[in-house]
Parts: C-alpha cells; sequence; structure tokens
C-alpha cells in the first residue's frame, strides 16, 4: 500500500515495516530524525492486535490520510470490519485473563518499562504526531510528556488498588475486592492522538483490563506506536490493542458483546450515540466531549498573566482542544487594555512549518475544518462582530507549505452572548471577547450554555475567586492559569459536556468494580 506520495520536489521517505518483524517496530520512529515537513510516507500496516502489526484485510475502503502542513497524502487508514474487531477484541481477552492475574506491582512494572521508552523516544514520537496532526513540535513534545506522566502516575497507583475489610456479627466478616472490568474500549479524537491513548489505557491496564483502542481515522499513526511500546515494555500479547476505522468500526466496537466499557473523546453528537449503543450491552460509559468554557477576567487581575492565560486558553493545538476558554469575559475597566495586549500577542505569534522549532503555531487538521472554521469567523462579522486580528487563511512563504491547512489567529471583538461564535464550539483559533460589569452577572452568562467541561477565573482577590469556582458549572476551574494538565488531577465535564473522569486517582474508580465476599464463620441460620 504505496499512496506514492511525495513532496513537490520528489523526495520521500517511505516507511514500510512489512513483513512484521517485532523488533522492527522501532524503524517508523528511526526515520524521525531526519525527517522534514513534505517528506514522510507511512506505509506499514497500522492495526495493532496479537502482538504485532496487522496488516488490514480489505483496502477497498481506504481513505487517504494527510498531513496538515502540506496538504500531501501521508498513509492511507483501511478500516477494520467486524471479522478484524473481532479478532482484537479476543485477543485482548486473551491478555485480559493473564494481565488481571498479575499483582499491580508486577503490572506497574511493565507500565514504568513502557514509560520509559516512551520518555526515550519522545522527540521522534513527537515528530511523527507533528506530521499526522499538525501541532508545533514545542506543544508535542509536552504531549508526549504528558503521556509517559499519566502511564507512570498509574503504574504507581497499580499497587495501591484494595478492597477493605468489614467485620459481622458472629466472627463472620465481609471484605471487598478492586476487580478490572474487562475489555475496555478507547475511542479517540484527533487533536491529541498519542495523548488521548494514553490518558484511556494508563488507568485501564493499571487496574488490570486489557483495551482495543480505535484512533481518529484523521490521526491513524501514533497510537500503533504507543501499542508496540506496551509489547516491548513486556506487556502480553493483545493487552492494547488498535483497530483503525471511522464510525463504523466504532459501532462494531460499542455492540460488541465482550466489551466491559467504552470511554470516548470527541463530540457531543458522536457521544450521545456512543452512550445509546453501550446501553444495549449496559457497558460503562466515560464521555469527554465538546465544551464553550468561559474565562472571566476581573479588573483585578495582575493583566499580563490574564493575556497569557487567554492566549493558553484559545490557541494550543491550532485552537482545537476540548477544554479550550473561547468565552472570554473581560470587566469592562480593563477591556482597552486587555485588548491591545491580547491583540500584539496574537498577532505575534509564529505560524508556520510545525516541525520548527521558533513555530508556535501549525496548520489544522483538515480542509473541512479550516473551513468550518473561517466559516465561524464569516457568520460573526454578519452577526455583528468585528475582527481585530487574523481570521484568515494563511499561506507561508515556504513552498512546500502552500497546500497546508493555516490560518491566522483569531481575536474577535464586540461580541454577544446571543451569536453562533459564543454559543457554539468552533474547534479552531478563534477567541471571543465579552465585557462584562459584575460578578453575579458574568456567572449567570458564563453558565448559560450546555457545555460545561471547563472555566477560568483571573483575579487577586483569593475569595472572589473561591467563590466564583463554586459557582461554575463546569468540571475543572483554573485559578489565575489556563489549560494546564498535571496528571494527577481529575479531568472530565459536567452538564453535555460529559461524565467519568480521566487522570487522577479517581480514574481507578471508571475502571473497576468492587466484589464483596461474605464469609460465614458459623452455622446457617436459615429461615426455612
Ligand atoms: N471535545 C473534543 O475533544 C473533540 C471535539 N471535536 C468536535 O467534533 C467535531 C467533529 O470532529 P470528529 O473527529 O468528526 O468528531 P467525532 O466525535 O465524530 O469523532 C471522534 C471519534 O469517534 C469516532 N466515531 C465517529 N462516529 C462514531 C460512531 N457512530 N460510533 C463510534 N465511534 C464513532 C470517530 O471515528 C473518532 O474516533 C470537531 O469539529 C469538534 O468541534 C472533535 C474532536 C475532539
Ligand atoms: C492537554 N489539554 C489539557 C490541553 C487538552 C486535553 C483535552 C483534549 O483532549 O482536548
Amino acid at each position: 500500500m504505496h499512496s506514492g506520495a511525495s513532496d513537490r520536489n520528489g523526495k520521500s521517505t517511505t516507511v514500510c515495516l512489512c513483513p512484521l518483524p517485532p523488533k522492527m517496530a522501532q524503524s517508523i520512529l528511526d526515520n524521525m530524525p531526519g525527517a522534514s515537513t513534505g517528506t514522510v510516507v507511512v506505509t506499514d500496516p497500522l492495526n495493532f492486535w496479537g502482538g504485532r502489526r496487522v496488516k488490514p484485510r480489505e483496502e477497498k475502503n481506504a481513505e487517504p490520510v494527510f498531513e496538515p502542513a502540506t496538504g500531501r497524502v501521508l498513509c492511507q487508514m483501511m478500516p477494520c470490519g467486524a471479522e478484524e474487531v473481532d479478532e482484537a477484541i479476543k485477543s485482548a481477552h486473551t491478555a485480559y485473563l493473564k494481565w488481571s492475574k498479575m499483582a499491580g506491582m508486577e503490572r506497574a512494572r511493565v507500565m514504568l518499562e513502557a514509560a520509559r521508552i516512551i520518555r526515550e523516544r519522545r522527540e521522534k514520537i513527537a515528530k511523527l504526531e507533528v506530521i499526522n496532526n499538525g501541532k508545533s513540535i514545542t506543544e508535542a513534545v509536552v504531549d508526549i510528556d504528558i503521556a509517559w506522566q499519566c502511564i507512570e502516575y498509574y503504574a504507581g497507583l497499580a499497587g495501591t488498588l484494595s478492597g477493605q475489610h468489614i467485620q459481622l456479627p458472629g466472627g463472620a466478616f465481609a471484605y471487598t475486592r478492586r476487580e478490572p472490568l474487562g475489555v475496555c474500549v478507547g475511542i479517540g479524537a484527533w487533536n491529541y492522538p498519542f495523548q488521548i491513548a494514553s490518558w484511556k489505557s494508563a488507568p485501564a491496564l493499571a487496574c488490570g483490563n486489557a483495551m482495543v483502542f480505535k484512533p481518529s481515522p484523521m490521526t491513524p499513526v501514533t497510537a500503533v506506536i504507543l501499542a508496540e511500546i506496551y509489547k516491548e515494555a513486556g506487556a502480553p500479547d493483545g493487552l492494547f490493542c488498535v483497530v483503525q476505522g471511522g464510525a463504523e468500526t466504532g459501532t462494531l466496537l460499542c455492540h460488541h458483546p465482550m466489551v466491559a466499557k467504552v470511554s470516548f473523546t470527541g463530540s457531543v453528537p458522536t457521544g450521545k450515540k456512543v452512550m445509546e449503543m453501550s446501553s444495549k450491552g449496559v457497558k460503562q460509559v466515560t464521555l469527554e466531549l465538546g465544551g464553550k468554557s468561559p474565562l472571566i477576567i476581573f479588573k483585578d487581575c495582575e493583566l499580563e498573566n490574564a493575556v497569557k492565560g487567554a492566549l493558553m486558553a484559545n490557541f494550543l493545538t491550532q485552537g482545537q482542544v476540548c477544554c479550550n476558554g473561547t468565552r472570554v469575559y473581560v470587566q469592562r475597566e480593563i477591556m482597552p487594555q486587555f485588548l491591545e495586549e491580547v491583540v500584539k500577542r496574537t498577532k505575534a505569534i509564529p505560524v508556520g512549518d510545525p516541525l520548527l522549532d521558533g513555530t508556535r503555531m501549525g496548520a489544522l487538521i483538515s480542509k473541512p475544518q479550516l473551513e468550518k472554521v473561517l466559516g465561524f469567523v464569516s457568520q460573526a462579522k454578519k452577526e455583528g462582530g468585528r475582527v481585530l486580528c487574523g481570521g484568515e487563511p494563511f499561506v507561508p512563504s515556504d513552498p512546500k507549505l502552500k497546500g497546508g491547512y493555516f490560518m491566522s489567529p483569531c481575536v474577535l471583538d464586540n461580541c454577544r452572548d446571543d451569536m453562533t461564535c459564543v454559543k457554539e464550539e468552533i474547534f479552531g483559533p478563534v477567541m471571543s471577547v465579552m465585557p462584562f460589569d459584575t460578578e453575579e452577572e458574568v456567572i449567570r452568562r458564563a453558565n448559560n450554555t450546555t457545555f460545561g467541561l471547563a472555566s477560568g477565573v483571573f483575579t487577586r482577590d483569593i475569595s472572589r475567586a473561591h467563590r466564583v469556582a463554586e459557582n461554575l458549572e463546569a468540571g475543572t476551574c483554573f485559578i489565575n492559569n489556563y489549560n494546564i494538565s498535571p496528571v494527577e488531577v481529575p479531568f472530565g465535564g459536567y452538564k453535555m459536556s460529559g461524565f467519568g473522569r480521566e487522570n487522577g486517582q479517581v480514574t481507578i474508580e471508571y475502571y473497576s468494580q468492587l466484589k464483596t465476599v461474605v464469609v460465614e464463620m458459623g452455622d446457617v441460620e436459615s429461615l426455612f
């Protein structure tokens, strides 16, 4: 399956692993140090189960995967059908039978080794992520670091999982066992491909489950690297499997009778479908969905930090972040200073080749996504919004980037709560700014949304900060910062942004179940 893709100069690095000796797994990454934007073609199979990469059974439904920075074809994504999904799930189940019987400390050792390998290859993995996703290398390295930290964190928890002992009358007693669920499914989005696969697999594996993961069809290339690394670290074959595909493959996974749980990251409409399908088999579900999060900036804030916070809340990963604080409420008195500073800094963001160290914003995921985001900007103008900067297609001077999906980051002023850009998730680099007068008013406006993923507040008044945090209807509230994501901290939504959590200790609850064992020490007192 050679896509025949090459850059404008006809040069390409073909990364091919067929046939598939397990130790060759690394070679896709071995080509990374020399790789530059517009040169990589991935031709090796992207499915993984039974401890190896698996070639797709059928090539007829192949979909091209694009390199966002150039618009070139990077590889072909070939969706798995029913038989392949079944094979992957059975392979995961075989691993589960072994893995779930190991002590937490034994599982921890494998996971720590996986974390170590990821850390060692962080730059190469990040590079491949950039080529597939379009985000800047500076950010991708942070994503990979968060990924291994997450695996390390849950490795640490694996050995602490335990039940309770409960005394009962007459010497009888009960105890609880914290047991895994079985085979869990992870369905990922394209904005944090490797990190999402790690956020889902780390707690799942720590608890003794196996996982079958389906990446987004737009970003199929790095989840399989994680699968290879788990294997290399000593995980039993099948413990973390990857099946490629889109909605159809996802549906097969959600309906499969051997699946105990589905953890999903993506849009609200798809999340609803996943929940509905999972309900047929009474499967547990975690949903990490979209958002339209408020960021509230009071006049007593430290302005420079608030401006930096607003940029962090809007422009990471070209604005394609579910927890972004895209509704920026600024207290009227400081609006002019805020806008001046935020626009100055937004205009200064270097947009361009995502593999260059100096770049801070790369390309959006796809042409349709770019068009959708630009459409939101034109709609905002029609509805009375004022573009203070950006919001236009951006064509870098480097000829190889001419077909890339770039746009200039945008700040919209003169926004109102009833405008489309303020109500809907844009998933692009567009910040909507609105004035407010009082705390009570801004909380009411901030909560006037069906979403509830995150929120933020900048103020120097500590009472106000905690009062606002208490009253915002969202799963996270950042005080005097935004979009930092330590893996020790739970992450997840309120309202239509979903339920269940990722990261933090609590996620153990979402990947395990309690068995109660009741022990009689005397005779049975029968009523009959
Ligand atoms: N909150 C978040 O983190 C994300 C939000 N989005 C939002 O969603 C919009 C559309 O992006 P998409 O990638 O199309 O999101 P999506 O929600 O359709 O896809 C997410 C994942 O679900 C899978 N999927 C799609 N239909 C499915 C089904 N019927 N059953 C099971 N799995 C299914 C996809 O293949 C992908 O792996 C974006 O423009 C953005 O607004 C997208 C990605 C992440
Ligand atoms: C890493 N962080 C917090 C910037 C974003 C993670 C959530 C997502 O998948 O969008």
